[in-house]
């Protein structure tokens, strides 16, 4: 229960709709218990004057008699509607308040997590699946709102119902009052058992289909493998055998389900039982009248929703506990990348690695040991090394997805975790590895590091990106959707979208890793005079595989697991006849074979 109590401050928040929530709720059950009072009147009203009705058999005045007693009646009916119409119209606002309260809660807590993921570093994600943090976002919220709304409202309804009409059961017989209630709380311990072997059940079948569209994700994102490899009848068996255990776990829930209103009506129709029995022997001793054992009927019958909701709602707040913890621990996770009071500075574009080392937390590799390397603005620098040897992790301290776990790395003489992160991250471009474009028209996509679309930067962007040719030769150019929804594009052409998205911002650093895999030596060669044009005066990393791509380059550092064993220009290296030039000679046959 401590969980929930995070969702406090939005009850502060929105106490103007709670509390004349909370008045409705108590207003719409006081109209609802005085109806039951109003047909005790009417019932004993109905007993007096048929015996009246008898005594005047034969005389006139049966008639004027029938009258009266037809017109009263009607206006009991007409004070029982106008009754009933008045709860409803509060049963309205009690929703209209209330459920629209949560469903603010709601928005307000999805929209905190979802900025709170965006402040959380790369470790976080790598720790924690994508299904994982969407279901806090969405399937956790959810049941909390379950609390914040129903959870609550049935809540203080459950207690006033509860407090008027065993108040108003007492006052008329205490002994028929006890008899009836007898069974209540049996009922309500029943719904509680029953409720949780549902919600157990229930979270089964959660699981199981959070697994299952998660197995259809991946299929599916995999089709292409799938198809290839003639796996479908494989997949499609899988598919049977997790859609099996899930069709199990749900004909378990149904059983259960099957017994629980049987049951509830079965204990519902013996507390009317004992009424009538009990009621019947009290009315023959001249306790009470025919009239009150109609009224307490009415009053069982409105106990049986708040006793139900009793077993409903306690079991609901369990469960949205159990969501609200798991929604706290990721809200107290703290970015392990921080910048408090960072230095907002221009980058010049200076970078400094100071004996650098890291070790990624996860898997504790040491994917760079004492690394230490100085680049001036306006220079390229080139990484290459075998694969594994530590090249993206370089890229990735440069971008600060990580810290170093040991050196230093200096940005125009500042440690880099001193500046501030977005001021920063805003003047580096960086073209990822694995490349990753949106589901959305080309254009978008270049322009995705500016708020307002500038088809002029694009285009420009586009062309220093040797991409231009390509996009406007599709029908619908630039405004092509890609992706998911649209049409898939070469790897190479991904590639060049992708280094045009970085272009676009201009930055002051752009990093690219390992980019240019896909494109042609005649197409890269386009881009890397462009880049020299674009970069004046600009510092750029490139990092690759063919020593054809970066033997312009100022400076080229060569690792070999996390380490550097050789740097210097091309010539340099070259003359050193050691592991640069053994790449280069290897490559060089292989062009030549080729
Ligand atoms: N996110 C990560 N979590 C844990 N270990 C990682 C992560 N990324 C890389 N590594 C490990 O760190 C080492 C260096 O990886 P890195 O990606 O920097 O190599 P690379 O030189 O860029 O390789 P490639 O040329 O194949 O891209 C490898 O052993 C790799 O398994």
């Amino acid at each position: 229960m401590k969980h929930l109590a995070y969702l406090n401050k939005f009850f502060i928040k929105y106490r103007w709709r709670l509390l004349p929530g909370i008045l409705f709720v108590v207003a719409s059950n006081i109209f609802g218990v005085l109806p039951a009072q109003v047909i005790r009147v009417a019932f004993d009203l109905v007993a007096e004057n048929i015996d009246l009705y008898r005594l005047y058999d034969g005389f006139n005045r049966q008639q004027v008699i029938y009258d009266i007693f037809g017109s009263s009646l009607l206006l009991f009916g007409l004070l029982v509607l106008a009754l009933a119409l008045i709860r409803g119209m509060f049963l309205f606002f009690m929703r209209q308040t209330i459920i629209l309260m949560s469903r603010h809660i709601e928005y307000d807590l999805k929209n905190e997590i979802y900025s709170h993921y965006q402040a959380l570093s790369m470790a976080f994600y790598r720790r924690h699946n994508t299904g994982d943090l969407m279901n806090r976002v969405t399937e956790d919220v959810s049941r909390v709102r379950m609390y914040l709304g129903p959870g609550i409202m049935y809540t203080v309804n459950t207690v006033v119902l509860f407090i008027l009409v065993i108040y108003a059961m007492l006052t008329v017989n205490v002994k028929l009052a006890i008899y009836s209630v007898l069974p209540m709380p049996i009922l309500a311990g029943i719904i509680y058992y029953v409720n949780n072997i549902i919600n157990t059940r229930s979270e089964k079948i959660q699981e199981r289909l959070s697994s299952l569209s998660g197995f259809v994700q991946e299929t599916f994102s995999g089709i292409r493998v799938v198809k290839s490899y003639v796996r479908e009848a494989f997949i499609r068996k899988s598919f049977a055998a997790e859609s099996e255990d899930y069709k199990i776990h749900s004909m378990e829930l149904a059983r259960v389900q099957a017994l629980f209103f049987p049951l509830m009506l079965l204990l519902v129709g013996l507390s009317n039982v004992i009424v009538l029995y009990v009621g019947g022997v009290e009315v023959m001793n001249g306790n009470i009248t025919p009239g009150n054992i109609a009224e307490f009927i009415v009053y069982l019958s409105q106990l049986m929703f708040p006793v139900m909701a009793l077993g409903w709602v306690t079991s609901l707040i369990q469960r949205a506990a159990a969501s609200q913890k798991r929604i706290n621990e990721f809200l107290h996770e703290q970015p392990e990348i921080i910048s408090v009071n960072g230095i907002k500075t221009t980058v010049k574009g200076h970078i400094e690695f100071n004996k650098v080392s890291f070790t990624y937390p996860e898997t504790g590799i040491k994917a760079l040991n004492e690394v230490s390397f100085s680049i001036k603005p306006g220079q390229m620098l080139a990484i290459i090394g075998r694969t594994g040897s530590g090249k993206s992790t370089i890229a990735n301290l440069l971008m600060r997805m990580y810290d170093a776990t040991g050196g230093e790395v200096l940005i125009d003489g500042t440690p880099i975790n001193k500046l501030d992160l977005d001021t920063y991250r805003s003047q580096t471009g960086f073209v990822p590895q694995s490349i990753f474009l949106f589901s959305d028209t080309i254009a978008r996509n270049i322009a995705f590091a500016i708020d307002v679309m500038d088809m002029p930067r694009v285009e420009q962007a586009a062309k220093d990106a040797a991409v231009y040719n390509n996009i406007i030769e599709l029908e619908q150019g630039f405004d092509t959707m890609i992706g998911e929804r649209g049409i898939t594009l070469s790897g190479g052409q991904k590639q060049r979208v992708s280094i045009a998205r970085a272009i676009l911002k201009h930055p002051q650093i752009m990093v690219f890793d390992d980019c240019l895999s896909a494109v042609d030596t005649r197409t890269e060669e386009e881009i890397l005079n462009n880049l020299g044009k674009v970069m004046q005066g600009k510092t750029s990393i490139i990092i690759a595989h063919r020593i054809s791509t970066i033997k312009n380059a100022d400076h080229i550092l060569v690792l070999d697991e996390g380490r550097i064993i050789e740097q210097g220009n091309h010539h340099t290296l070259m003359d050193k006849k050691g592991a640069y030039f053994a790449l280069y000679e290897k490559q060089l046959l292989e062009e030549e074979n080729a």
